[in-house]
């Protein structure tokens, strides 16, 4: 009985104290936001779709607003040029990520994606240096062979009757591209490359729906202790794709020259040195990171691409017709071909618009008490791009509901920022739009895309750390 009224006592003190902090006036400047409850904050009021919803609540409160998830004060940012003044003019004050203990957990803010302070301006720089040495012939070559690939495979398909599964492949076709890139490994069709990819692939997976879902332990001050031990003891996906990593970097070593870097990885190990256990873990963390920034968000954004355009045949008829047109009796697409497809890098650009591959990208954080324009943001918010909002937003585009790539057909959009903008912006973004292009394009130049039962597929998506369409679909393939 005693022990039952100290722990009442402690949760009507909590949760006083918790609506304390939510409901004092720290500043007159302070963003309006929706009202708040003790503990949970605003979570009642977010559904299975949270960039939808934190659109709706645009019209009633701006393009700046506030709302707690649990303890966490977050500010949602509608609007490109805000985003701009807060990534690109104070960056320094906006350049590090939330700390919470699933962040905390996976890399121990090591790598790229979670780390902060020092420790990631050394990192970006040093994966940025490698980025570009490894890139240009590397990527070229390894995207030209990847595309082969995939194209053979959808030929074989189409010549034996059989539908594509979009989700299955195009994830395999941005695996194999970032194995290659990563550890120059080639992956095939056998069963020992198959086994590979699922034993990233599903980890993958089941760590996307953790940390896509949105959780009151990781969020509230007194749940994150012990969150944190819960994540210790039970969470073993990140180790599994962490000691993928590690055996491969340790074959590297072996046969590491430094006269021959053959890959990401050998050009890290030139970068960092493999002296210091440090030194190692942040090369594994970093490899860690692109196998997770770079594999689910190309593959979905192509996911996206298809279905929007097996939905719509005129626009992959008039995409496909300025493919053949510029290419003559050539029949593939290069890299170099991109700057003369103009309408199918239009297509590529509304479908990121419309069906954005991430809700917030990765969330920042605010790291002093600053004015961003007229709105106080306090030191520790949390900060959220929200693109739905960015794509809807009707001062930069018309229509917004409506997939129509004309739109990118003249001027540069300011609104349009798939990668996210100033220093901490997507690292791999080149690589990524290279991909998609070249996957895009010779599918298109090579196929037809029918729906399977002549109906159009069902466009809307489920909410993840990606956002996919709600039911895998099918498709059915036609020889152009
Ligand atoms: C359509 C595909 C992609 C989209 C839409 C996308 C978008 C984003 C966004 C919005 C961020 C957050 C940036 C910020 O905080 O301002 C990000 C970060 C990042 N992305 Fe991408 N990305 C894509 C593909 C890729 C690929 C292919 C790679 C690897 C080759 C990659 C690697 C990363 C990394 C490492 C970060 C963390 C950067 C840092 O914290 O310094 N991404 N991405």
């Amino acid at each position: 009985m005693a022990i039952l009224s100290v722990v009442v006592s402690l949760f009507t003190f909590y949760c006083f104290y918790s609506g304390y902090k939510k409901y004092k006036r720290v500043h007159e400047s302070e963003l309006k936001g929706p009202f708040p409850l003790p503990i949970i904050g605003n979570f009642h009021q977010i559904s299975r779709l949270p960039h939808r919803d934190l659109t709706n609540m645009v019209k009633k409160y701006g393009n700046i607003f506030r709302v707690y998830f649990g303890d966490i004060y977050t500010v949602v940012v509608s609007d490109p040029l805000l985003v701009r003044e807060m990534f690109v003019k104070n960056a320094d004050i906006f350049q590090d990520r939330l700390e919470t203990p699933l962040t905390k957990h996976g890399s121990l803010y090591h790598g790229t994606t979670t780390s902060n302070g020092e420790y990631w301006v050394r990192n970006r720089d040093i994966v940025s240096r490698a980025m570009k040495k490894t890139n240009i012939k590397h990527v070229y070559e390894l995207l030209n062979e990847e595309i082969d690939r995939i194209v053979t495979v959808m030929k074989r398909m189409n010549s034996s009757g059989e539908s594509f599964d979009p989700r299955y492949n195009l994830t395999k076709f941005t695996t194999c591209a970032m194995f290659k890139y990563i550890f120059d490994e080639v992956l095939t069709d056998e069963k020992e490359s198959h086994d590979k990819v699922k034993q990233i692939i599903d980890p993958m997976e089941r760590l996307f729906k953790l940390m896509g879902g949105g959780n009151l332990f990781d969020s509230l001050d007194i749940g994150q202790p012990f969150y944190s031990l819960y994540l210790k003891y039970t969470e073993k996906d990140f180790d599994k794709i962490l000691n993928f990593v590690k055996v491969r970097l340790n074959e590297h070593i072996e046969t590491y020259n430094p006269d021959n870097t053959r890959d990401l990885l050998d050009v890290l190990i030139k970068e960092y040195g493999v002296d210091t256990e440090e030194d190692r873990f942040s090369i594994i963390t970093t490899c860690g990171d692109f196998l997770f920034a770079g594999v689910e968000t190309s593959a979905t954004a192509l996911e996206y691409m298809l279905l929007m355009l097996t939905n719509r045949p005129e626009i992959q008829d008039k995409a496909y017709s300025e493919i053949k047109h510029h290419l003559g009796k050539r029949n593939k697409v290069l890299l170099s071909d991109r700057s003369s497809l103009i309408y199918t890098n239009a297509v590529i650009k509304e479908t990121l618009r419309l069906k954005m591959v991430t809700a917030f990208g990765l969330p920042r954080k605010c790291s002093e008490d600053c004015m961003i324009g007229e709105y106080f943001i306090p030191k520790n918010s949390q900060i959220l791009v929200n693109f739905h909002a960015l794509a809807m937003n009707k001062d930069y585009y018309s229509n917004p509901e409506t997939f129509d790539p004309s739109r990118f057909l003249g001027d540069t959009n300011q609104a349009f920022i798939p990668f996210s903008i100033g220093p901490r912006s997507c690292v791999g973004s080149q690589f990524a739009q290279d991909e998609i292009f070249i996957c895009l394009s010779n599918i298109l130049l090579n196929f037809r895309l029918k729906s399977i039962d002549g109906n159009k597929i069902d466009e809307e998506e489920v909410y993840g750390l990606t956002l996919k369409p709600k039911s895998p679909y099918k498709i059915n393939l036609e020889l152009r």
